[in-house]
């Protein structure tokens, strides 16, 4: 009974801090009030009943001071609005009005202010085919070592462009940029963590991301949306009705397609009997059906040989010519970019790190040339990584391969060309090098250049015990 009587006199200390334990109090109160032999355990009264009832109210009190002090002591916000249930506003509505990112290229910026612009005023988003405003996607991805802990990751940070009526934008960026989730959020299979999306209807309307499954969308996924099935005739057939082409205009309108792709002789295949090139060039087709006002191409040419992506790129230009429509072409093919897009958007680490056409791209970072030697005898490359640097003491290898380096030769080190080409003829028979090439930036350097921020992004990130990544062995002279 003694021993009863303790841990009854604990518990009751502890209900001044445990919340819970008030509820627990009462009943237990209660059975014993209403057990027979209540009071052979004489362990209760009415006045514990009263004392476990308004416990809470005590409690409460007491939380609030305590919740109040700590906010104090730590320099948390005081929730003014709901001081008593204490619900944060969403996170996600600090994004929905971001202020533009400290760092930001004049050219995003310009771009940036564009958008603004388009939405603003209706004779500007006239000219605009899709209006992207303030992209963002934040994935919650489980921190390594720990099984609960998840980790925040933004794919996309506050991206805005704007692609008008003809155009083809180019979005590039290396491998984890953020461009097919960009694209997700634009078709509306991924959903948008902030930011807005608007696209012109075929009927010369704006609809809103929320106006799902619309035909006046032409999208190519990277992963092949095929079923097995069916062959490539019957998807052209399916596709072509889902997009809203008549009936009677489908079989013109699939026999465009075809020729224009040289499909002819895979009509009756089912995809698993096609190669990686021609499933491609059938996931482009299906994408082209019915005109669409609005073409979203991830990688359509991934796989393609170099006849079967000239056949897409032909088709694109041919599509874009009326100027009604407008195309968003995610590549990795920096020839593709240079052949179709009008304009070049580059992402690096989910952000928009520069936008424009690529010779104005070429410019701004091309301040050096580009110095590729192919090597005949690698044991000499020594040697002649010596005699390069006492022609341009200035260079930077950028790349080393077995049988190829590559250099970055500042404008200045460079002048006048005609010596540094006599200089490189001289070297080349001194050294016996098989060829090289003296070039101005290609857009292929600018990718290169700016990809690196990314690798160091994903280093700090390592650093920080997030990922494993090895970082890839920069050389400088
Ligand atoms: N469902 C997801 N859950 C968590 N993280 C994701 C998810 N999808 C994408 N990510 C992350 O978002 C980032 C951007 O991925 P995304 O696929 O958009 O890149 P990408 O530029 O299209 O790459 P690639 O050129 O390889 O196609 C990556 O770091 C990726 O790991």
């Amino acid at each position: 009974m003694d021993l009863f009587t303790d841990i009854r006199a604990s518990l009751y200390i502890l209900s001044l801090l445990i919340p819970v334990y008030p509820l627990l109090g009462v009943t237990m109160s209660c059975l014993q009030i209403f057990i027979e032999d209540a009071k052979l355990l004489d362990v209760t009264s009415e006045s514990d009943v009263l004392i476990a009832v308004f416990a809470p109210y005590i409690h409460s009190v007491g939380f609030i001071f305590l919740l109040r002090y700590l906010e104090i002591k730590y320099g948390r916000a005081v929730l003014r609005k709901d001081p008593i249930f204490r619900i944060s506003p969403r996170r996600e509505s600090s994004h929905q009005h971001p202020e533009e990112l400290e760092e930001e290229d004049e050219d995003v910026k310009a771009e940036r202010a564009a958008v603004r612009n388009a939405i603003a005023a209706p004779s500007q988003e006239e000219k605009s085919v899709i209006i992207v405003s303030n992209l963002c996607k934040e994935y919650k991805i489980k921190q390594a070592g720990s099984v609960f802990k998840k980790k925040k990751k933004m794919a996309t940070k506050n991206v805005s462009f704007c692609v008008k009526k003809g155009e083809v934008l180019g979005l590039l960026g290396p491998n984890g940029a953020g461009k097919s989730t960009a694209m997700k959020m634009i078709t509306g299979e991924t959903t948008l963590t902030a930011g807005q999306v608007l696209m012109k209807r075929g009927d010369g309307a704006t609809s809103h991301l929320q106006d799902h499954a619309p035909p006046f969308l032409g999208y190519c996924p990277q992963e092949d949306p095929l079923w097995p099935d069916l062959t490539v005739l019957q998807h052209l057939q399916v596709y072509a009705a889902m997009k809203g082409v008549s009936k009677e205009d489908t079989a013109a309108a699939v026999n465009r397609i075809v020729n224009a792709l040289q499909l002819q002789g895979y009509l009756k295949k089912k995809p698993r009997k096609l190669s990686a090139g021609i499933t491609r060039k059938l996931c482009f087709a299906v994408c082209m059906l019915g005109n669409p006002a609005v073409l979203l191409l991830d990688e359509p040419s991934t796989g393609m040989d170099p006849n079967g992506q000239r056949c897409v790129w032909k088709t694109l230009r041919a599509a874009l010519k009326t100027k009604e429509s407008g195309a968003i072409l995610s590549t990795h093919y920096m020839e593709e970019a240079e052949a179709v897009c009008d304009r070049v958007a580059i992402l690096v680490s989910g952000q928009l790190r520069c936008i424009g056409s690529i010779q104005y791209l070429k410019n701004k970072f091309g301040k050096s040339y580009l110095l590729e030697i192919k090597v005949k005898d690698p044991g000499r490359a020594d040697l002649l990584h010596a005699e390069i640097l006492r022609i341009f003491p200035s260079a930077a290898r950028q790349e080393r391969f077995p049988s190829l380096l590559v250099y970055k030769v500042p404008m200045e080190d460079a002048l006048p060309l005609s010596q540094s080409f006599s200089k490189l003829e001289e070297a080349k028979r001194n050294c016996n090098f098989e060829d090289y090439s003296f070039s101005l930036n290609t857009l292929a350097q600018v990718f290169l250049e700016l990809s690196r921020e990314q690798e160091k992004d994903n280093f700090d990130l390592t650093l920080d015990g997030a990922f494993e990544w090895k970082q890839l062995q920069q050389v400088d002279c």
